[in-house]
């Protein structure tokens, strides 16, 4: 079975490490570097960006994190985790973040807001339904979340959102000069795909959704079959005996 890695040094990690475990999949908490070695695919979790870089940077994780991103195998950035992955930040602190990028896109830290803008939504998401089955929906928590403000022509798009009208306005300068831009845009870019990386604004492990985590397992299966066309790959019903009975997919949970 395969060894999902998840960073376990800030933020929601012990949720998604429970995610994984009600699909019947055990997560490895990864701090070290040495860590990274021997896993399958790997999720960043959110948390607070500036905070878990300073972590990666105390446990010397960015050169290992990156040779993983590049190295091909899974890896999913939710919120904090998106942010990590992208290519360029903006909206950071000053003296801004290091980032492991890969993702090529343009994500704002706190796009929605402060804290107090968090919310939850129904995000239209028929690329994870085709995949993964159940509804054409699933429901989208966003705590003092990110947004992608663009992406390149490789990075596929899985959910967008409408811009929410009590947003503050947003000023995108990456503080290096460039010119300032007033994001103008109706809707909003919250989840996308590019190769091995998947990144979502959104805590999908906050609910009892598992449609995410399994979309992300089926990345690794996927990669599996390219290394050996030898794998037979069994399909996502796998879980299904695992999925919570009499209870609606997409409420949130607390465990
Ligand atoms: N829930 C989250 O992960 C929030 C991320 C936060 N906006 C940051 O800058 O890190």
């Amino acid at each position: 079975m395969a060894v999902v890695g998840v960073l376990a040094l800030q933020g929601s990690y012990n949720e998604h490490l429970a995610a994984l475990r009600r699909i019947g999949v055990r997560g490895v908490e990864v701090r070290k570097p040495e860590q990274l070695l021997g896993l399958d695919s790997l999720i960043i979790p959110g948390g607070e960006s500036t905070t878990m870089a300073k972590l990666a940077n105390y446990h010397n994780l960015f050169p290992a994190l990156r040779e993983f991103v590049s190295g091909g195998k899974p890896v999913w950035g939710t919120c904090a985790g998106l942010i990590f992955l992208a290519n360029k930040a903006v909206g950071q602190k000053t003296g801004g973040q290091e980032l492991v990028g890969g993702l090529d896109c343009t994500v704002h830290r706190n796009f929605f807001g402060s804290q107090l803008q968090s919310f939850e939504t129904e995000l239209s998401v028929p690329k994870l339904a085709e995949k993964e089955g159940g509804n054409d929906t699933c429901r989208g928590v966003f705590i003092r979340a990110p947004a992608i403000l663009d992406v390149g022509s490789d990075v596929e798009i899985l959910a967008d959102c409408p811009v929410p009208a009590n947003r503050p306005s947003i000023t995108i300068s990456s503080g290096e000069g460039d010119e300032e831009e007033v994001y103008s845009k109706d809707r909003v870019i919250v989840a996308v795909r590019q190769g091995n990386i998947l990144a979502t604004a959104f805590h999908p492990e906050l609910t009892s959704d598992s449609r995410w985590h399994r979309f992300f397992l089926d990345m690794d299966k996927e990669s599996h079959a390219k290394a050996s066309s030898a794998l037979s790959l069994s399909s996502s019903s796998r879980y299904a005996e695992d999925l919570p009975k009499n209870k609606p997919l997409d409420l949130p949970i607390f465990e």
